[in-house]
């Protein structure tokens, strides 16, 4: 067997994702191990992975299998090469053939026979071959819509349910939350994917743009970015031209903000389903987990090698606000890829702040002004003196801040 291929085992249980690794290995196949789906999702994003065994019964002691399935309908929605064999314990007849039904290639049965599990390894990279050759499109490898916060949950169930549909939808959240991704992945799952995703960019839309981008999506979708920003002279116009055009429109205001800038007549037609995106902030763990995900994608995007996180970089990216939430992240693991060093990545690899703890452990000055003027110093100096960031990041208003800076003659 070629030595290019790559096996991903999906298991808690050590031991036995040890005994699939000796084994495979010995037989000429590169093999990564992931104890849960979260670390699966993060090696995955990395690297293309050949063939997925994947264990159904998570949780010591659950049979039901529910955290497998779910994680094998992303794998087959998220990729329709995705070649996954699911491993069940004695009694899984019922759930492994539930799992094919859901789109496994194969299943073994636990415990296994050496022979049995190479043979059904061999056959799964034999079917992945030949899904590879006769793929249409190449895999877009930075499109999965990651996270397993409540917020995402809700977001991912209803683009399943609502993207194949012909329902307008409208995508709410603030700056770099992921609306322009939702787009795409609704896109992807409706009856609209194989035409080409036509985008307004409301903001530069005048009659003759909408005239030019309304005609290349008759029939099918067009994409409305930062609806909200669209001119209030264009609103009928605009309105006249999307008949028969399923629309998905993206903002960063909510709905009343929204019913306030482009009215009643216009949110009706584009605001049927909401799919409203939390700042990351109240997304919890998943800002870890995105930046286990971009900094393995960057290492191997950019040749580097994928260090680990030391354990103050995890707290310090768990606990810090994201001001432009997704988007930052990524910028910053990025950054801390091309320009990092040292074993392990540190806080100054993220330029990010310590936490208050931290900070008052390091600086045992109890002035607070002091504390306070060195405290907005640093915002400052950390969003380039951008005084909107740099109070949201604070948790002050703009005036509040104005007001604090002419104090300290800042
Ligand atoms: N949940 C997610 N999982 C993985 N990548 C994500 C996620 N959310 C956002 N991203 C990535 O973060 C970046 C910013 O997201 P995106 O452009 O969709 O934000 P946006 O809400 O449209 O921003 P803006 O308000 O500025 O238009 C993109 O590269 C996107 O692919």
């Amino acid at each position: 067997m070629s030595t290019e291929s790559h096996i991903l085992v999906v298991d808690d249980d050590p031991d036995i994702a040890k005994a699939a690794r000796l084994l495979l290995e010995r037989h000429g196949m590169r093999v990564s191990t992931a104890a849960s789906p979260e670390e699966a999702w993060v090696l995955l994003a990395g690297e293309p992975v050949d063939v997925i065994l994947l264990d159904l019964n998570f949780a010591r002691g659950r049979t039901t299998g529910e955290e497998g399935f779910a994680m094998l309908d992303r794998l087959i929605a998220g990729d329709a090469r995705a070649v996954v064999i699911v491993v069940t314990g004695h009694s899984g007849i019922a759930v492994a053939v539930r799992a094919m039904r859901s789109g496994a290639t194969d299943f073994v049965i636990k415990p296994w026979n050496n022979e049995r599990l190479l043979t059904t390894v061999e056959r799964g990279l034999a079917l992945r071959r030949a899904k590879l050759e006769t793929a249409a499109t190449p895999r877009v490898p930075d499109g999965i819509l990651l996270g397993e916060s409540p917020g995402i949950g809700r977001a991912r169930d209803l683009i399943a349910r609502v993207a194949p549909t012909a329902a307008p939808i409208l995508v709410h959240g603030t700056a770099g939350t992921g609306k322009t991704l939702i787009a795409r992945l609704i896109h992807q799952a409706s009856a609209h994917a194989h035409l080409p995703l036509v985008t307004l960019d409301a903001e530069a839309a005048d009659a003759a743009v909408i005239a030019t981008q309304t005609a290349a999506a008759a029939g099918g979708m067009l994409v409305i970015d930062h609806i909200d920003r669209l001119p209030r002279a264009f609103h009928g116009v605009l309105l006249a031209a999307l008949d028969g055009i399923r629309v998905v429109a993206t903002t960063r205001l909510d709905r009343a903000g929204l019913r306030a800038a482009i009215g009643e007549d216009l949110l009706d037609r584009v605001g049927t389903i909401e799919i409203a995106l939390p700042p990351l902030v109240d997304r919890t763990g998943d800002a870890l987990l995105l930046a286990r995900h971009f900094l393995a994608l960057f290492a191997y995007r950019h040749g580097k090698p994928n260090r680990p996180l030391g354990d103050d970089a995890a707290h310090a990216i768990a606990t810090e606000r994201w001001p432009d939430n997704v988007r930052g992240l990524r910028q910053t693991m990025e950054r801390a890829v091309l320009l990092g060093n040292g074993e392990a990545y540190a806080i100054a690899d993220f330029r990010l702040s310590p936490d208050m703890a931290e900070l008052q452990s390091l600086a045992p000055d109890l002035s607070l002004a002091r504390n306070e003027e060195t405290l907005i110093t640093a915002a400052l100096e950390r969003h380039a003196f951008n005084v909107s960031r740099a109070a949201a990041q604070l948790g002050l208003t703009r005036a509040a801040l104005y007001r604090r800076m002419a104090r300290y003659g800042l």
